[in-house]
């Protein structure tokens, strides 16, 4: 605004003659009286917008300090993908905000414009933050880790550059609260009230320890608590009276989101899927794993595979579980990585109707199809899986590939439907999905197994070996001991790929049997070299 006043003064002065008259001289000495000030107070509010700016820099440049030093490392690890998100969804936008209110004519500005622009849609926003929050409680959950260890950056003896802020712990309090983990907002908002800083904090005092006071309540017992609450309340009561309201919204809103999860991820034992994701035995199953073994197979003497044999790794005799090792190359990873990048998309799934497509809030990952037609190697890799398990692949589906995000998991399911109507309907297709192959595209450092929560056994991602079992015994009955989940991503960048083996032509290969749930073994193996697991 000063500029344009300065600026219009000098259009104004411009359409005159000033030396034939001193009236007009003296006008000028007038002029410069206003503009002096004006353009004083354009440049003092500039050099404040200016200080800001620097400061933002500053900030930006100490918080990204740690990633020129290895990006993958820099990525894999949560915290700092939440910093990441958050420096975009916040600090990026204030610096685009203080940007608007300079001259547009800066070359600078122009690029930096430019770029937001552009960006502006595909920038973090709210919801990633969002996701970023739950990411981390994911993480925290499963792995059983102290909010006082996350808060240094530390996860499972990974460290980031980075520490949580105070800011950044009550704002998980907060999402761990709205997820029904009353233990968790605990810790978390205890924590922000420890360090909370009168002045800098973005939070009050007093609003936290409203927050804890829930949640300490809510994790003893919150149904008898409220109604407690509700029966003492005395109307004339007025905080006491809205405070409760409050709980009962809240607790509505709890009771909600928990049947939500229950209608949307089946019946789900927590406690054995977190057992099992940190790559302990559920206690059972430990008599079986003795009798577990690793050999090398032909696959009945296929010539493909009789100068290399492939590697199997017995994972569960009940059901059959297999992971195959060194599957695949380095080579043709890095291709089906290429081709898939460009064609990620959030995982989705048929909403009400079948038209309705949603985006899948339990599924923490990005997924891109591949089919063979798109390269050779994607044609090589169901060649190999054809050779390796004896199948034909002719009616299989295209490669699905899955790139996980901050605490990125995929809670446990079935591949195949489990209800007679939806079995029905693929029936008309190829068939039931009568196996997975399922191919591990990158190591996980902390993190990312597959855990089969009713076979007690879960599977570590290690590049280039892949996991395999049946989904439907031979006799074409779900087998629902293949229930299954992937775990969260506690530090790495897990990349893997889905191939599902439809029923289809498969009958002289996987043959069928009369009793309903007699098991099927799962190559037809016969053994070059056995030795003891
Ligand atoms: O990525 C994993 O570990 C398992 C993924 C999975 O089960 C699926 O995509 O159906
Ligand atoms: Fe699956």
């Amino acid at each position: 605004m000063y500029m344009a006043i300065v600026i219009c003064t000098v259009c104004y002065v411009g359409k005159a003659e000033w030396f034939s008259s001193m009236e007009q001289i003296t006008d000028l000495l007038r002029h410069e009286n206003t503009m002096l000030p004006a353009l004083q107070r354009f440049v003092d509010a500039k050099r404040k917008q200016l200080a800001q700016l620097q400061e933002l820099v500053y900030l930006t440049i100490y918080r990204k300090a740690s990633v020129s030093i290895n990006k993958e490392e820099y990525i894999s690890h949560p915290i700092n993908q939440y910093h990441l998100i958050k420096r975009f969804a916040n600090d990026w936008t204030q610096i685009a905000a203080l940007l608007q209110t300079f001259n547009k004519t800066s070359k600078f500005i122009n690029i930096i414009s430019a770029i937001f622009k552009k960006a502006k849609t595909l920038f973090p926003k709210d919801e990633d933050m969002k996701g970023g929050t739950e990411g981390i409680l994911r993480v925290q959950i499963t792995y059983n880790l102290n909010a006082s260890d996350l808060v240094e950056g530390n996860i499972a003896g990974k460290y980031s550059f980075l520490n949580l802020s105070t800011d950044d712990c009550y704002r998980i309090g907060k999402t761990a609260l709205r997820g029904g983990l009353f233990g968790r907002c605990v810790e978390w908002i205890e924590l922000a009230l420890q360090r909370f800083e009168e002045g800098k904090s973005t939070f009050t005092k007093r609003n936290a320890t409203e927050y804890l006071d829930i949640c300490e309540f809510a994790q003893t017992n919150y149904k008898s608590t409220v109604l407690l609450r509700l029966v003492k309340m005395k109307p004339r009561n007025r905080i006491r009276f809205t405070r409760t309201i409050k709980w009962k919204l809240l607790f509505k809103r709890l009771t909600f989101s928990r049947h939500a999860r229950v209608q949307t991820q089946e019946v789900v034992d927590d406690e054995t899927f977190f057992k099992l994701c940190r790559g302990e035995q559920t206690l059972t199953k430990k008599k079986q794993h003795k009798k577990l073994r690793c050999y090398l197979s032909t696959n009945m003497g296929n010539p493909k595979l009789l100068i290399r044999p492939v590697k199997v790794e017995e994972l569960s005799k009940s059901p059959d579980i297999v992971q195959f090792h060194d599957v695949l190359s380095d080579t043709v990873i890095n291709e089906i990585k290429k081709l898939a990048k460009p064609q990620l998309f959030r995982a989705i799934h048929a909403g009400s109707d079948d038209t309705d497509l949603q985006k899948a809030p339990y599924r923490i990952t990005k997924l891109a199809w591949l089919l063979d037609d798109d390269g050779p190697e994607v044609a090589k890799i169901t060649e190999r899986i054809s050779d390796i398990t004896g199948l034909t692949l002719n009616t299989s589906e295209e490669i699905q590939v899955a790139n996980y995000g901050v605490g990125g998991e995929y809670p446990p399911h079935f591949d195949i439907p489990t209800t007679d109507e939806e079995r029905d309907d693929l029936k008309s297709q190829d068939g039931e999905r009568i196996a997975t192959f399922l191919i591990y595209l990158s190591d996980v450092e902390v993190g990312g197994r597959t855990a089969f929560v009713n076979a007690g056994v879960s599977a570590k991602p290690i590049k280039g070996s892949a996991v395999f079992w049946y989904n439907v015994f031979p006799s074409g009955e779900p087998d629902l001991r293949t229930y299954h989940g992937a775990c969260p991503v506690a530090f790495g960048n897990k990349w893997a790929g889905n191939k599902w083996i439809r029923e289809a032509g498969e009958m002289f290969r996987r043959k069928c049997e009369l009793d309903r749930y007699a098991d099927s073994k799962i190559l037809n193996v016969r053994l070059v070299y056995r030795n003891r697991a």
